[in-house]
């Protein structure tokens, strides 16, 4: 399916080089297939140095290059960049944009009748294991949205949703490994409170919460149920809820997915003035 097409990044951060280690690793592209611009000479070293992708400066020859064009820059200077690239742009090119809050039509209304495709992925892309959401932008066809399923499916899960619910997924699973990322810190600071080293500590927690996430998609089971076969009664796990429950650590993580979300829509209103 994407044998003979070239990817190109506009943008060579964070999320480009998750995703881009993520594609490599499952073999669904070679290297010789990416070609990766940014505005950092450093950065573009550090990518061909990494994956042996092809690298350069130039906007224009990224998109003169590419079938399917990644958007991978903050949403802060998109704008910018659709303009630039609008001119550019040949009719068939995908464009794939990863942008937070910024919306199809705002997308649309700077690259006319260009197949678009809006999608909210997360850096666990990087080890197989994303979560993205897909929303198809009115000039892209059912085969576009297709391989851009391909593309994230390879990485992990993928879903094709309605555009309207892009918000909440970026305050969920677009923004949700930061959440764990503390969580994991958290536990281990924790173990080595009780007296664990931290080299043991770390691996203790991720793997805790690796294992239970498996437990939960794995069995189908409500996360209650299996809460519940792991706390005995009067026993050591019921303790250590009761003070998760004393201190809001549910209410927290209700209202760090609300801000985030409400911080996307900001982002994209912003964009749209
Ligand atoms: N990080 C994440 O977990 C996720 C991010 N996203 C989205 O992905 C996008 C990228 O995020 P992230 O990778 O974290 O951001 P980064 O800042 O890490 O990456 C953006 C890169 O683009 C470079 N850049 C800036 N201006 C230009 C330009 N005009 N042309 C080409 N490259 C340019 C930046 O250089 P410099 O740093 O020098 O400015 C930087 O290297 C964002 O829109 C974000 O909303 C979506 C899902 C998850
Ligand atoms: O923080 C951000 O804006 C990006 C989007 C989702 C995760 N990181």
């Amino acid at each position: 399916m994407l044998q003979n097409k070239k990817i190109g990044f506009i943008g060579s951060g964070a999320m480009a080089e998750a995703l881009i280690d993520g594609i490599l690793k499952a073999n669904l592209v070679t290297p010789s297939q990416i070609i990766v611009n940014d505005i950092s000479q450093n950065r573009l070293e550090h990518m061909a140095g990494k994956f042996g992708v092809l690298t350069t400066l130039s906007i224009k020859d990224t998109v003169k290059a590419a079938d399917i064009l990644f958007l991978t820059v903050k949403p802060q200077i998109i704008n910018g960049v659709l303009d630039a690239i609008a001119p550019l742009l040949s009719p068939t090119t995908l464009v794939v944009s990863i942008a937070a809050g910024i919306t199809i039509g705002i997308l649309e209304s700077k690259l006319i009748r260009i197949p678009i495709v809006r999608v909210m992925p997360n850096t666990p892309v990087a080890v197989g294991e994303g979560m993205s959401v897909l929303a198809l932008g009115h000039y892209a066809g059912e085969e576009n949205g297709e391989l851009v399923l391909t593309i994230f499916a390879s990485v992990g899960r993928a879903i094709i949703m309605d555009e309207n619910a892009m918000d909440a997924v970026t305050g969920l699973s677009g923004s949700g490994p930061g959440y764990v990322f503390v969580l994991i810190d958290a536990l281990t600071d924790a173990g080595v409170r009780v007296g664990l080293s931290r080299q043991n500590s770390l691996v203790m927690a991720a793997q805790t919460l690796l294992g239970a996430a498996k437990m939960v998609l794995e069995t189908g089971e409500h996360p209650a149920r299996l809460r519940d076969m792991v706390t005995s009664p009067g026993g050591t796990a019921i303790a250590g809820i009761h003070v998760l429950e004393q201190k809001g650590v549910r209410a927290a993580l209700i209202d760090a997915v609300e801000a985030a979300t409400k911080r996307s829509q900001e982002m994209g209103k912003k964009s749209h003035g």
